[in-house]
């Protein structure tokens, strides 16, 4: 089957139609019928020993869950609880991490107007008097151009491995295009019930609304399709009722208070990626990698009571001299105004107040190169 180039995925609305239709495809052609597997015994053997494998692989989950949750916090909680795992998939940009920060109700998942901002799955933890919904949100499916890209999409292929939910994001300002296609076929091998959201229904009328809701519809096989405005806080909670109804009984993952499994270090470096994605354009957001170099504290002052000042060190890194530059900016505004906005962020996070050192360093082609992407956790 043929992924579609970026160029179709991030022109969104069917930009491949004209073209499928210029080679006699259409709607309903070669990109769609590709993976229709020919039916045959052989294959429902197949099928039915990936069933078994699957079964005994939920069961082992669900036993090591339950061992967490005994492990993890105490056992006081509501009978006939559930919990569990949904994964948040879908092209880039189309509100994947908005809509896990609305639902887990804090800003654990940075966002920004670039495509491919999210670059790990990163968990959310949303908590009800009668269940918890860990909520993964996870880099967006797209045609890999780079290790990294490949690294991405093997991210989100994990996230769907063992989960109990899917979340399928689909933007009601764009129609559904080849990209949004590919991800639904993919889902069609995935067990757990698939929650289709329409997102940034904010954008829309209630005409265009319904006549995408009808083509989300069409597109698969839904436990429900729900339309949500993450940005207006619109419906975010009809959506958590369908997803919470869609967890097995289970006690709670994670313990009360937590929102994020995310590391210290980790929402660092994201708060500054996400300062200097700001007003970025091309290529640069995608060579822009940040890592948190060192947290010092620093010898408190004599006489002095509050706490001393921590200091942060961040690396940023680039791939070339020239984007550098155009990180640091003019006499080193940008760079500055990088690190203003994500101190803002760092300190809210640290309940104390930090000396930010930022440096810009230049990584050539980093992510083309399998040490450097190790070094910088992919
Ligand atoms: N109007 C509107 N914009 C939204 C909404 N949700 C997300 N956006 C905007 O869409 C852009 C992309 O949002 P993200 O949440 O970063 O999208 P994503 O799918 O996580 O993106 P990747 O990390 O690139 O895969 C941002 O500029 C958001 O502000 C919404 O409900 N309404």
């Amino acid at each position: 089957m043929r992924f579609p180039s970026d160029d179709e995925l991030m022109a969104g609305p069917n930009a491949l139609d004209g073209a499928l239709e210029d080679e006699g495809l259409g709607e309903g052609g070669a990109l769609v019928d590709d993976d229709a597997a020919p039916e045959g015994e052989g294959l429902e053997d197949a099928d039915s020993a990936i069933a078994e494998s699957a079964e005994a692989e939920l069961a082992d989950l669900r036993r090591l869950r339950a061992d967490a949750g005994a492990g993890l916090v105490a056992p006081e909680y509501p009978e006939g609880f559930r919990a569990g795992f949904v994964s948040v998939v879908g092209r880039p940009n189309v509100g994947k991490s908005t809509l896990t920060n609305a639902l887990v109700g804090e800003k654990i998942a940075i966002t920004s107007g670039r495509p491919e901002t999210t670059r790990h799955n990163i968990r959310g933890i949303v908590h009800r008097p009668d269940s918890q919904i860990v909520v993964v949100d996870t880099p967006g499916y797209h045609r890999p151009r780079t290790l990294l890209g490949r690294r991405l999409n093997d991210m989100v292929r994990e996230a769907l491995a063992e989960v109990d939910a899917v979340v399928f994001c689909l933007p009601a300002d764009q129609r559904i295009g080849p990209g949004d296609r590919f991800i639904a076929r993919e889902l069609r091998d995935v067990r757990a019930p698939k929650v289709a959201v329409a997102t940034k229904t904010d954008l829309v009328g209630r005409e265009r609304l319904v006549r995408h809701l009808l083509e989300i519809d069409r597109l698969g096989e839904w436990a429900a399709i729900v339309p949500v405005s993450a940005l207006a806080g619109e419906q975010v909670g009809e959506l958590a009722d369908v997803l919470a109804d869609l967890m097995p009984p289970s006690p709670p993952l994670y313990p009360a208070g937590d929102v994020t499994d995310e590391s210290r270090d980790t929402l660092i470096a994201e708060y500054v990626r996400e300062a200097a994605l700001e007003g970025v354009r091309d290529e640069l957001p995608h060579s822009l990698a940040v890592q948190v170099e060192e947290i010092a504290e620093r010898e408190p002052r004599p006489g002095r009571t509050e706490p001393p000042l921590l200091d942060v060190r961040v690396n940023i890194f680039v791939e070339r001299d020239s984007q550098k530059a155009i990180v640091i900016g003019r006499r080193g505004t940008r760079l500055k105004e990088i690190g203003t906005r994500s101190r803002a962020q760092i300190e809210r996070l640290l309940g104390r107040r930090v000396f930010l050192d930022l440096h810009v360093r230049t990584a050539k082609d980093w992510q083309s190169d399998p040490k450097m992407l190790g070094r910088l956790g992919f």
